[in-house]
């Protein structure tokens, strides 16, 4: 799914309202609705729920949210921060129609009138939404604080008060920290930044049916993936395939000491529904991996302990393999960058550079102008950061990395919380799949496996990166729920692959 600016969702709503045609108000009262009907839902014993309301729209949402939750029987109190003189039409007329269901609405003026919080109340965070234009300060920001301090479970309405939907904050702007953030329609590219976490809390999309042929034709770099969207990427296979209709990768893995990562590429390379595989690794670890992994066939490299290229054993060159991957457990040994610096111009179609390769590169740059155009490559930040530069927040780092995706005509899979995949078209997939389970050693060698599969496969090479880190993140997923996400190892992860 898309990702829009805040400029976009202002016109997608005015869109919709014009289109529809829906009154502002009743489209508010939709959204109000559609919140309401997720926090029932998430919090279905009527405890004390403390609603926070600005005096802008978001404001107005907060209001209306309110007299539904009143209608449903909440014990609710409302708190308006009166921050301004001036309030938005929509926020008046909810002002209005919550008088006719409550008299009791507390106003915000001065830090003395911010209402005591406890642990199991809940606060509904309606102070300031997309409309953010400047950092919160006097009695706002002295809300927020207090709200912060406090022990309630906090839900943020669209967005967290005093974060920016699609701009870096400051350092010291005082922004909510909320436990979930409910937001219309489609996510913001703030929830999916790494420095924005603790203001995003667990963040959910409601349908508001904002107008769709808006959406479709509005202009973006960024999306989600939406878990509809990864099944569709998803080949189906024919009866009468056979093995090599699934393509055979070649792996460049593992050096002395680092043989796990080898084994890991090559398991999580079959698991992921490659046709056949093929091996090199250096010669001490050709009995690891012909035990380790008996359904791979073995490519020993003429070297005892690094790769180095040449075999003992006969083979096509690399270039005829339908695909190739590179980087796990190899190490940066000047033979590995030799034998690295031969191959690359040796290969036409798109391959899979992970890890130490990614580290020769940097070190190399030259070498990356060899690199097979719509190749994908697996770096995580530091790694990323070695081949361009320093940034200075999560902005400027998507700014990074879309340039050199376009500039390379390769496909860079950006590791993180939300792993961003950019294409050579400069656009950028964020994935939503994952957890802190899978920061351990092997899983990015067991990623590299699952794409090389895929290329292997047929698979379009964003296709590929897009549904790869998926499927990854959601293997890491089911091996959090049953065994928890602490202590799970990179073998599991391959284990839980699953392709439908
Ligand atoms: N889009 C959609 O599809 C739908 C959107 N909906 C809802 O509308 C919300 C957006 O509403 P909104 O535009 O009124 O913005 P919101 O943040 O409530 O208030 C802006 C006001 O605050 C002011 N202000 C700004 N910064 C400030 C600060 N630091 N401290 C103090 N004041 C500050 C600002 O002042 P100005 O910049 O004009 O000087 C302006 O007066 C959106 O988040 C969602 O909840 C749904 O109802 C329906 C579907
Ligand atoms: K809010």
């Amino acid at each position: 799914m898309k990702i829009l600016n805040v400029d976009q969702i202002r016109a997608l709503d005015q869109a919709t309202i014009q289109n529809e045609p829906i009154a502002p108000l009743n489209l508010m009262e939709r959204a109000a609705l559609a919140f309401v009907d997720w926090f029932v839902d998430h919090f279905p014993d009527t405890t004390l729920t403390k609603i926070f309301c600005g005096l802008g729209n978001n404001g107005g949402d907060g209001l209306a949210i309110a007299r539904l939750l009143l209608e449903r029987q909440y014990p609710v109190e409302v708190h308006v921060v009166r921050y301004a003189p001036r309030e938005s039409d929509d926020f008046m007329h909810n002002h209005r129609r919550l008088k006719l269901v409550t008299e009791k609405v507390n106003y915000i003026e001065f830090s003395r009138d911010i209402p005591a919080l406890r642990h199991n109340e809940v606060v509904i965070d309606a102070i300031l939404g997309s409309g953010l234009s400047r950092p919160t300060e006097g009695i706002v920001k002295s809300t927020i604080e207090a709200i912060n301090r406090a022990p309630a479970t906090v839900v943020a309405v669209d967005i967290a008060s005093g974060l920016y939907a699609d701009q870096p904050n400051a350092e010291d702007d005082v922004i909510i920290e909320p436990d979930y953030t409910i937001t219309f329609q489609l996510p913001k590219l703030a929830f999916v930044l790494p420095k924005n976490g603790r203001y995003v809390g667990e963040w959910h999309t409601v349908d508001i049916r904002l107008h769709k042929r808006y959406i479709d034709l509005a202009p973006t770099p960024y999306y989600f993936t939406h878990p509809r969207e990864a099944r569709l990427l998803l080949h189906k296979r024919d009866r009468y395939s056979h093995k090599g209709t699934f393509g055979h990768a070649l792996l460049l893995v593992g050096s002395y000491g680092k043989m796990g990562a080898a084994v890991l590429s090559a398991r999580a390379c079959l698991r992921s529904g490659v046709g056949l595989l093929t091996v090199q690794i250096p010669r001490c670890g050709y009995p690891v991996l012909q035990t380790a992994v008996p359904e791979a066939m073995c490519r020993p490299d003429g070297h005892q302990y690094v790769l180095t290229g040449p075999s003992e054993v006969e083979g096509p060159p690399p270039g005829d393999y339908t695909t190739v991957g590179i980087g796990p457990g190899i190490g940066k040994a000047p033979e590995t960058l030799a034998m690295f610096r031969e191959l690359l111009p040796t290969l036409k179609k798109p391959i899979v550079v992970d890890a130490d390769a990614l580290n020769l590169l940097s070190e190399n740059r030259e070498l990356l102008e060899q690199v097979p155009p719509n190749s994908i490559l697996t770096p995580h930040p530091k790694e990323f950061e070695r081949l361009t530069q320093t940034w200075k927040d999560d902005y400027e780092k998507l700014g990074i990395l879309r340039d050199f995706a376009k500039t390379h005509q390769v496909v860079v899979v950006l590791k993180g919380a939300y792993s961003a995949v950019a294409t050579p078209a400069g656009e950028i997939h964020f994935n939503g799949t994952g957890n802190p389970g899978l920061s351990t050693g092997g899983t990015g060698d067991v990623l590299t496996g699952v794409l090389t599969a895929l290329l292997a496969q047929g698979y379009d090479p964003v296709e590929a990166a897009v549904l790869g880190v998926y499927a990854h993140g959601l293997a890491g997923d089911r091996v959090a729920e049953q065994r928890g996400p602490i202590g799970m190892v990179a073998s599991d992860v391959v284990d839980a692959l699953r392709w439908e």
